[in-house]
């Protein structure tokens, strides 16, 4: 990876080919057997089944910030060419002047037409969030996604503050999203394809869910990043850019042309794995016997 995200400096998993051409299968390290089936469920319908058909041929994508320094935040959202950018925040062992300075250099950067996100991964109290976003405000926040941790947490928070509320962790269950509408504890739901088991699977979550969609990357690979690409080509309203512009987090890919927005859209389609980019960078390197065991206790 290009700069740390999550506290993770290095991306790996394991790509399957199958009829329907190519899956990924990347769950993060601390993610055991029981969260890592949907994962591979995701790879299996890439790979075996396909997905539905697309309802329109592009898709709207934000930025992602990482959290650095402004000046560095300027640049990634002035080299990406997208109107929309999710800044991330309350990093641990980061200062909230860190994410003001940060904030507004995104917001600098954007114009004043552009959109900005923040995302909290669930890191605030009610409180403080109430706090925090009255401040951020003044850099004109699109949404605010995951304030805090729990359902009653996001709801105080929505009630409390003007800034609309996303919820991103409080999805990731299949059993969540129903628990979410009934809370009232967001406004958007923020999906992403291989924690919820695949394009088929998010989809139904959304329709359970009845709220607008954004579709996010795991940070994946081309071929991952395809997978959230198909689900958000085929959600029937789309009415938010995504966060699919991920391989900009990444220093290398696996396929030829990767799946990178040109004017803030990315084109759908599902790419192919290049062997020859595969072979020729040393930087790839996996441990496969680990992998494989991961593979197969998510199977059981
Ligand atoms: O949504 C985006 O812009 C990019 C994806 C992203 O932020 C993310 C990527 C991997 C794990 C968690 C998250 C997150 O949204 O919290
Ligand atoms: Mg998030």
């Amino acid at each position: 990876m290009r700069t740390r995200f999550r506290g993770q400096t290095v991306r790996e998993g394991v790509l399957l080919h199958g009829p329907a051409g190519w899956g990924e299968f990347s769950p993060f390290p601390e993610y055991g057997p029981r969260e890592c089936a949907r994962w591979l469920a995701c790879a299996r319908e890439a790979a075996f089944e396909g997905w539905p058909a697309p309802v329109r041929a592009s898709v709207p994508v934000n930025a992602t910030v990482p959290a650095v320094g402004p000046e560095q935040a300027h640049e990634i959202v002035r080299r990406s060419g997208c109107g929309t950018a999710k800044v991330k925040v309350a990093e641990r062992g980061q200062s909230f002047a860190e994410d003001l300075a940060r904030v507004e250099a995104v917001r600098d950067a954007l114009g004043p037409a552009g959109k900005l996100r923040v995302d909290v991964n669930g890191a605030w109290e009610v409180d403080e969030a109430v706090r925090r976003l009255k401040e951020l405000d003044r850099f004109d926040l699109e949404y605010v996604e995951q304030p805090c941790a729990t359902l009653a947490e996001l709801a105080a928070v929505r009630r409390a503050c003007d800034v609309p509320v996303a919820a991103d962790e409080s999805i990731r269950r299949a059993e969540d999203p129903l628990r979410v509408r009934a809370a009232e504890a967001a406004d958007i739901a923020v999906v992403k394809v291989q924690p919820l088991g695949g394009v088929r699977a998010a989809l139904r979550v959304v329709e359970a869910c009845g709220l607008p969609a954004v579709v996010s990357s795991a940070v994946e690979t081309s071929v991952g990043l395809a997978a959230g690409l198909a689900l958000a080509a085929a959600l029937p309203e789309l009415p938010y850019a995504c966060g699919l512009a991920t391989m900009a987090l990444l220093s290398g890919d696996v396929v030829e042309d990767s799946l990178v927005p040109l004017d803030g859209m990315l084109a759908v389609r599902h790419p192919e794995v290049n062997f020859h980019h595969l072979s020729d960078m040393s930087s790839f390197q996996i441990d496969s016997p680990s992998w494989l065991r991961r593979m197969q206790e998510a199977s059981l």
